[in-house]
């Protein structure tokens, strides 16, 4: 059942579209991403979702609310953790807790979820005195309090260190198996794909793409490359490789130095390679085929690096 859903989103700042026609679902209880580079109306298009901003045209739907007529409402069911989150430097995590709780009807016993979140020898420490895992896990613990059927995490893991962030993925899937359907926006490739079901991909304000991590990444045709080294004895009865393999279909360059050969093609272009050299009687070792990774999909979809 779709718990989100959101048609023709359009805003624009002045003469700038941020969100050109945005559409996109969400199914109950997935992990769903929003994905793309700084500045692609990720954040616009997700506080248009929770009723936080007006959209110049489009509808949005969640849990059959309209976000903007009946926020209210809709408010009591969704948790929230923007972007830019910050809370008074020396307020203690128990008063922030508490403070939350006071904002809904059917608040869940804060205590409980301090405890679950790993926050209960923080209880009274400041705010302003946590580190930056601690901090997001009050941050979900907060977005958690109104015991919400949605809960968006905007940007949950920027400027947190390697360590911190995988141990806030682990809070992610947690917040999921309690049946909390998330909306995940973030512009790391790692992130989506360890945690998302689905993922939107959102460049320059449109959806590009919409499908799972590993959908993205076969749908689109991008290139990748395997490597091999000649064995003894072969190199001298190959000494055309390049001419050899670059005839094969998908294949779009090879290229070698000494005995190491380097293909890069498209499609199942490694299995033609393999068939070839097999034919020939080419022994080769040191064989690897580089997985094509989402970013590899971003790339094909909007002609640039998500990490640049
Ligand atoms: N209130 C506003 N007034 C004018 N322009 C805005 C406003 N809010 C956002 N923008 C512009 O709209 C564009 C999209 O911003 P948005 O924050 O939605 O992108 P984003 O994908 O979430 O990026 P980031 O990851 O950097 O937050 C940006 O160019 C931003 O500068």
């Amino acid at each position: 059942m779709a718990i989100i859903e959101a048609e023709g989103l359009r805003k624009r700042y002045g003469d700038r579209v941020v969100l050109d026609r945005v559409s996109f679902s969400v199914e109950e209880g997935e992990v769903f991403g929003i994905l793309g580079p700084n500045g692609a109306g990720k954040t616009t298009a997700v506080e248009c979702v929770e009723g936080l901003r007006r959209q110049d045209s489009g509808s949005v739907r969640v849990l059959g609310l309209d976000p903007l007529r009946q926020g209210r409402r809709l408010r009591e069911h969704i948790g929230v953790q923007l972007q830019h989150t910050r809370l008074p430097e020396n307020i203690k995590v128990w008063e922030a807790l508490d403070l939350y709780a006071s904002f809904y009807e059917r608040a869940r016993d804060w205590r409980g979820l301090m405890e679950r979140w790993g926050l209960a020898d923080e209880r009274n420490v400041r705010f302003g005195k946590l580190s930056g895992g601690q901090c997001q896990r009050l941050f979900i613990a907060l977005a958690l309090v109104g015991d919400p059927k949605v809960a968006f995490l905007d940007e949950l893991t920027t400027g947190l260190d390697p360590q911190a962030r995988r141990a806030t993925w682990e809070l992610v899937k947690r917040v999921r198996a309690e049946g909390v359907t998330v909306v995940l926006v973030s512009h790391f490739m790692d992130e989506v794909e360890e945690l998302c079901d689905r993922v939107a991909v959102l460049d320059r304000g449109a959806v590009v793409a919409l499908d799972s991590p590993a959908g993205l990444v076969d749908g689109v045709d991008a290139e990748y490359r395997m490597s091999f080294r000649l064995l003894n004895g072969s190199d001298a009865s190959v000494p055309d490789a390049e001419g050899l393999l670059g005839r094969l279909d998908g294949v779009t360059s090879v290229s070698r130095d000494a005995d190491l050969v380097v293909v890069v093609g498209r499609g199942d272009f490694t299995s033609a390679v393999t068939a070839s050299l097999a034919r020939e009687r080419i022994l080769v070792g040191d064989l690897r085929i580089d997985k094509r990774t989402l970013d590899d999909a971003f790339i094909a979809l909007t002609g640039r690096s998500l990490q640049a």
